[in-house]
């Protein structure tokens, strides 16, 4: 069943693309039966050239290749490129392709980032298939072995196996990927971790299983994310924790930003934080894209930001762990992009300029009207 805690399994941090790139495009030239690949962003480069190549000679050998792209996130890839892996033999299908006469629907999107390799390993985070992540931003991925990868097979295998994508890859291509090959880590004591995931307005675990930890959490609660938009009841429960005592600390993009009208939306709900005791922190080197929290020994990471899209509209998948060791080494990575970072004072954040209070209003109205579009 989807959505249970399971024991057994081995999660390796992977921050920064020069760690994850190396490691997920090895299990690729590695695969022997077969690759899933779910992707948001797509375009046409050096990054997706490299994949291509890769996923091309996996076919070759004979491994079944399913990639799964969102059909808006992946508008910046080519014809060429799409002929290329279909040519190779890589069943390619497109999630909710944009279509006028669907209004709304076409909102709801694939957000999710997957990689599993002969259903034994796998990889999730905030990465996609665009340049940026080679170095531009700064990102963070999860590498995951044991029973956990059966549910990300699972959870690939519902959105491919539907109506709601389509392509040239045949439906049934994913019936036949073995998920009996996963391994129960021993030989060390393994972590025990599950698969949460949200799908828009029906679904939406990962953001119950937030507020949770945002309402239960005893000691910290420190949250990554690159696009801080949050509803109305997760800012009530971040200030609440921070006024019980918990130390509640937000790593945010700053002004290094692919959307700054984003940023500046949600740098409206900074001075109602602030006063309730909330630290926020900018971080400064470059655009930090990554998607984290850590609430005192648990640990979720994964695809979903904290705005209205991730939280309430789209497909969205995190890996969540539980166990002191990961949770300390996860801690240990805050601290580091804390140091990189400007921690934005209550003070500081009265004297603001009346220019930055205006952009906080109009994209602040901005966002208001977008979110009352579904
Ligand atoms: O939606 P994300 O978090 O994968 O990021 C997407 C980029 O921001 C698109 O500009």
């Amino acid at each position: 069943m989807l959505g249970m805690w399971r024991s057994g399994n081995r999660f390796t941090l992977l921050p920064e693309g020069a760690r994850f790139l190396p490691s997920m495009l090895e299990a690729v030239e590695g695969a022997r039966h077969s690759i899933l690949l779910e992707l948001y962003l797509a375009e046409s480069g050096h990054l997706s050239r490299v994949l291509i190549e890769a996923l091309s000679a996996a076919c070759q050998r004979g491994v079944n290749v399913l990639v799964l792209l969102d059909g808006f996130g992946s508008l910046g890839l080519e014809e060429a490129d799409r002929q290329r892996m279909t040519e190779a033999g890589i069943a390619l299908r497109f999630y909710n392709p944009i279509r006028w006469w669907r209004f709304g629907r076409n909102l709801t999107r694939d957000h999710r980032k997957l990689l599993v390799v002969d259903g034994e390993v796998g990889f999730t985070g905030g990465f996609g298939a665009v340049d940026e992540f080679a170095e531009a931003w700064s990102e963070v991925a999860i590498r995951i072995e044991g029973p956990c990868i059966r549910d990300w097979v699972r959870l690939f295998a519902r959105v491919w196996d539907s109506a709601a994508s389509e392509g040239q890859g045949r439906r049934e291509a994913v019936r036949s990927v073995n998920i009996n090959a996963v391994n129960v880590v021993t030989g060390y004591l393994g972590m025990r971790g599950r698969v949460v995931w949200g799908h828009g307005f029906r679904y939406q675990a990962i953001r119950h299983s937030l507020q949770h930890q945002a309402s239960s959490t005893r000691k910290r609660l420190w949250i990554c994310t690159p696009y801080f938009v949050p509803t109305f009841s997760m800012r009530r429960r971040l200030k609440r924790a921070a006024r019980r005592g918990v130390d509640v600390q937000l790593l945010i993009a700053g002004q290094h930003h692919d959307h700054p009208g984003v940023r500046s939306a949600g740098q409206r709900f900074y001075a109602s934080l602030l006063k309730a005791g909330v630290r926020i922190h900018e971080f400064q080197p470059r655009f930090l894209h990554a998607k984290f929290s850590l609430a005192d020994d648990w640990v979720t990471l994964g695809s979903c930001n904290f705005d209205h899209w991730s939280l309430q509209w789209n497909l969205e998948a995190n890996q969540e762990v539980q166990d002191h060791r990961f949770a300390a080494e996860v801690a240990g990575l805050f601290e580091q992009h804390f140091a990189r970072s400007v921690e934005i004072t209550r003070a500081a954040w009265q004297r603001r300029s009346l220019a930055q209070r205006c952009r906080e209003w109009g994209y602040g109205t901005l966002d208001s009207l977008v979110t009352r579009l579904r």
